[in-house]
């Protein structure tokens, strides 16, 4: 992922639901859910005072061994050497994964056992720094554009649906403070666009299985408390750099950081979670108001199970009214890719058995002996997806689950190993957790509907992805088809 924490996102997609794309200023007012109780008539949710001070402040391994190209330049431009590079560190990865099974911190708790792939890659890609990020990185227009969409995604979708931010004159209408779950935090890469929320967080909770970048996401907490946000000297929402409403300096919200696999196992048990309130049922009255899923759900479906367990914690930890928001690869892109190649492949062999000359013996889909069978597989000098297996004809995933890709992404994702997420099916079963879409919206449709809001617009300018003062997009076309392989979506707690 290329984002403030190597998020990643691809091309211009039409939506297979048109409706779907609601904007939240269009929600029904029938969408209240939680508040329909009252703010007053809600249990305390959460007290930090009850709390254990959180040190306040403070393929994949190659399935496949390299394969002679028969039309070399018209796959990737990454190089054969670099793919054969890549493909070694995912097997050196592998073969650590064979003899590792758990290891324990010095503080006594029980780290995550290191027993993943993914974990493994998270766990491997260094911290380059903030600077780099925004003037080195080769893929610097992505990182900025990726980030820019969770920023807009954070500022639609966080705050109640009642609360309007204070001005000079006039109060905020609300002085509920936002307890944030971030499921897949990473190296806490979200941290500050929480801390620039419209409405002010009182309580972050960040998991992820991978024990080193929790480490990264603690240590970036600590760096921003002890600044006093994200930017330095508190210019968060002041109207400085970054800044948002005028308003004072927020202080720096509450933070906790955990090692968990969240859709192998509960997070039930953790405490500040169960002490927040955790109940899947729809009558939750306590729970967080947002749990956030950013470039990190796609992992959950490898089966219906993982699936089902990451959508039970997630409405386990979701308030009644509350929202889960995210962004995933989009499953219509996915789909039209692989319908286009198994089309392709089709009338390659109708032509064969024909007996119609192929137009050249170097043409895609052509094996020759001993060669394997080409497999869906497409992307640019930034990205590249690759199935490692057969893809349904017509491009549907079904069943919905474990339809498996090697994803790759420059600077960021070496050959990882993801999952389709089939959309409609996602939104199915998301109902049997008392989830109900509100919003969905592929990246580059979120950027053409809010690239001239009076809010995200100047924010784009202002985190590199344009000119200052409406000018150029600052991502190239490459990086825009690698922006548009990304979904972004908001579902309520009913
Ligand atoms: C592409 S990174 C995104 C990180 C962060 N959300 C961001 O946007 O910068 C994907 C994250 O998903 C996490 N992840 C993978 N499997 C997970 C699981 N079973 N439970 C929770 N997080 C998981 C990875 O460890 C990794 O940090």
């Amino acid at each position: 992922m290329a984002g403030d924490n190597e998020s990643r996102s691809i091309q211009e997609h039409e939506s297979l639901d048109g409706n779907a794309n609601t904007d939240r200023r269009d929600f029904p007012k029938k969408r209240k859910a939680g508040n329909d109780l009252g703010n007053d008539e809600l249990p305390q949710p959460y007290n930090a005072k009850e709390l254990q001070p959180a040190k306040r402040r403070a393929a994949s391994p190659s399935e496949q061994p390299a394969r002679k190209l028969k039309r070399p330049g018209a796959r990737a431009r990454i190089s054969e050497a670099e793919r054969e590079a890549i493909r070694q560190r995912a097997l050196e990865r592998e073969r650590a994964l064979e003899t590792t099974t758990s290891a324990t911190v010095a503080d006594g708790r029980q780290r995550a056992a290191i027993n993943d792939v993914v974990t493994q890659h998270y766990n491997s890609v260094p911290e380059r720094g903030r600077d780099w990020r925004r003037t080195d990185s080769r893929i610097k227009g992505l990182r900025a554009f990726n980030n820019w969409v969770k920023s807009c995604i954070i500022q639609k979708f966080s705050p109640d649906e009642d609360y309007t931010p204070g001005t000079r004159d006039h109060p905020a209408s609300s002085r509920h403070e936002l307890l944030v779950l971030d499921i897949g935090c990473g190296k806490g890469g979200d941290l500050g666009k929480w801390q620039q929320a419209p409405q002010p967080v009182q309580l972050y909770v960040g998991l992820d299985p991978a024990d080193v970048s929790i480490d990264q996401a603690k240590e970036r907490y600590r760096q921003m408390a002890s600044r006093g946000g994200p930017g330095g000297g508190g210019g968060g929402r002041g109207g400085g750099r970054g800044g948002y409403h005028r308003r004072p300096p927020p202080r720096i919200f509450e933070a906790q950081f955990h090692i968990k696999d969240c859709y192998g196992q509960t997070i039930e048990e953790i405490d500040v979670i169960r002490q927040v309130g955790f109940d899947p049922g729809p009558l939750n009255r306590r729970g967080f108001d947002v749990v956030s899923m950013m470039f990190c759900m796609h992992y959950a479906f490898e089966s219906e199970e993982k699936a089902r367990t990451m959508l039970r914690n997630v409405a386990g930890a979701l308030k009644k009214g509350g929202r889960l928001i995210g962004c995933i690869p989009n499953s219509d892109v996915l789909s039209e890719r692989v319908g286009q190649f198994n089309q392709r492949m089709a009338e390659k062999k109708k032509r064969k058995e024909e007996g119609v000359e192929p137009p050249s013996d170097a043409e895609e889909g052509e094996l020759e002996e001993g060669e394997e069978e080409q497999t869906a597989e497409w992307g640019n000098q930034i990205y590249r997806v690759r199935f490692p297996g057969k893809t349904p004809e017509d491009g549907i995933f079904r069943p919905a689950f474990g339809w498996k890709y090697n994803f790759f992404l420059h600077e960021a994702v070496e050959e990882v190993p993801e999952y389709v997420v089939p959309w409609e099916a996602f939104r199915a079963l998301a109902e049997d957790y008392n989830l109900e879409m509100q919003y969905h919206k592929p990246f580059m449709e979120v950027w053409e509907s809010e690239k001239d809001d009076p809010v995200l617009g100047p924010l784009s300018e202002r985190m590199g992805v344009r000119e200052r003062g409406r000018g150029e997009f600052l991502v190239s076309p490459e990086e825009q088809e690698a922006a548009s392989f990304y979904t972004a979506f908001c579902f309520y707690k009913v």
